[in-house]
């Protein structure tokens, strides 16, 4: 195996030589997930400073061992790192970085993912999951595994199933229907999240989620641990399913497991197409994205803009309502052209709304205004915009 080196963060790390990323390299190295491990790397600096002990992490997919060095090397108060996987030539080269960059802390195993998190039941405070593909094989070891208090972060892979490109692998994988719409990566991320809270409520577990998001071909979510049955009883109210007609863009979001959901939308008599059930609870925890802001500043990240830039949005969604606004299909459900966004956004505050951008789509807005009442004030707008011309 040819390997070349590389420098992310803090560390020195030796990847093997690649022309094209592909899961059968010998080992596993993705240059585009630099920015996931840049924000994994600040997401849990802030969970190490809201806990009051040091901290043991598990980075159970480790590859080059790569996620396993930088919590290690550039997180204050990691007394312990465990880098696994399950390819043998994977965990000789996670050691020899390990060396290179002079870890103590760190030990290497090759175990399967769900052996190793059910052998170590209670021992990390921190799991890490980034498989190939869907985490869905190994969310109940961890849910098993992880302790009250503790952080999980999982990384998803399979978009297309997510996002409802395909229907049945996301009913066999994740147990919900997806929703294909202009935000169905929003959808995405909230059935994953969803199967999260739902697996880990069998052990009374209860999430709390500090911080999501849909990046490229990959969605990722961090949150914290609780444990009680009334807790988890009342967190699981946060499950439900959103209702979309596409022939008017209404939506509508109806919390609960079995809610009574019409057939028909109430504003233009279309079909409704449900998704779910999916989290309908907070995405982002405001304070720990702002906390995470202000983290950046005392990290190196190699991709420092794009994390603020993210983090940024995500502060300003993070009291959003469920979905969002793409403004190009709205306005072409109008039959007009869209006018800036901005403009839309101000008078929507204006008017008295919430609104917020969002980290999902550069041409979306989020506000608590429904359908008819966003679609009004665009005409409005396009009307002002048309007598300010004569
Ligand atoms: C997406 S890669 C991990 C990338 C790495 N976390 C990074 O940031 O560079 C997935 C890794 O999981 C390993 N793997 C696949 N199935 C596994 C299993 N059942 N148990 C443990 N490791 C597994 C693969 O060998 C591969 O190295
Ligand atoms: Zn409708």
């Amino acid at each position: 195996m040819d390997n070349k080196t590389i420098h992310e963060g803090k560390v020195t790390i030796k990847v093997p030589e690649f022309e094209k990323i592909t899961a059968k390299a010998p080992v596993f190295y993705n240059p585009a997930m630099e920015l996931n491990r840049d924000l994994s790397v600040v997401a849990i600096s802030v969970y190490k400073e809201s806990v009051d002990h040091d901290i043991s992490v598990c980075d159970v997919f480790g590859g080059t061992g790569i996620r396993g060095i930088r919590y290690a090397k550039e997180i204050d108060g990691v007394e312990k790192a465990v880098i696994n996987d399950l390819n043998p030539l994977a965990v000789e080269l996670a050691k020899e970085n390990t060396k290179l960059n002079e870890l103590h802390q760190v030990s290497v195993c090759k175990d399967d993912a769900n052996m190793i998190l059910r052998k170590c039941k209670g021992k990390f405070d921190v799991i890490d999951i980034d498989p190939f593909g869907t985490p869905s094989y190994y969310v109940e070891s961890a849910a098993a595994s992880l302790r009250s208090g503790g952080m999980i972060c999982i990384t998803a892979t399979d978009t297309s199933a997510l996002c409802g490109t395909y229907t049945e692998p996301c009913i066999r994988k994740y147990g919900a229907i997806p929703l294909k719409t202009e935000y169905c990566h929003e959808n995405g991320l909230r059935i994953l999240a969803g199967f999260i809270a739902r697996t880990f409520s069998k052990y009374k577990k209860y999430i709390e989620v500090k911080f999501s998001h849909s990046t490229e071909h990959y969605m990722r979510i961090y949150a914290v641990i609780g444990k009680g049955a009334a807790n988890t009883d009342e967190s699981l109210k946060s499950l439900g399913y959103i209702a979309h007609c596409k022939n008017c863009l209404n939506r509508i979001v109806f919390k609960g497991l079995s809610p009574v959901i019409p057939g028909k939308c109430p504003i233009c008599g279309g079909i409704f197409n449900v998704g779910g059930p999916l989290w309908c609870g907070e995405m982002y925890n405001q304070d720990f994205v702002s906390s995470m802001r202000d983290t950046v500043n005392e990290l190196v990240l190699n991709k420092e803009n794009k994390v603020i830039k993210l983090l940024d949005t995500c502060f300003e969604e993070s009291n959003a309502p469920v979905t969002h606004f793409e403004i190009h299909k709205v306005c072409k459900n109008l039959k007009t052209s869209a006018p800036p966004l901005i403009d839309i956004m101000n008078l929507l505050k204006k008017e008295g709304f919430f609104v917020s951008r969002t980290h999902f789509s550069p041409t979306s807005l989020k506000t608590d205004a429904n359908i008819t009442e966003l679609k009004n004030i665009i005409v409005n707008l396009k009307q002002a915009q048309s007598t300010d011309q004569i």
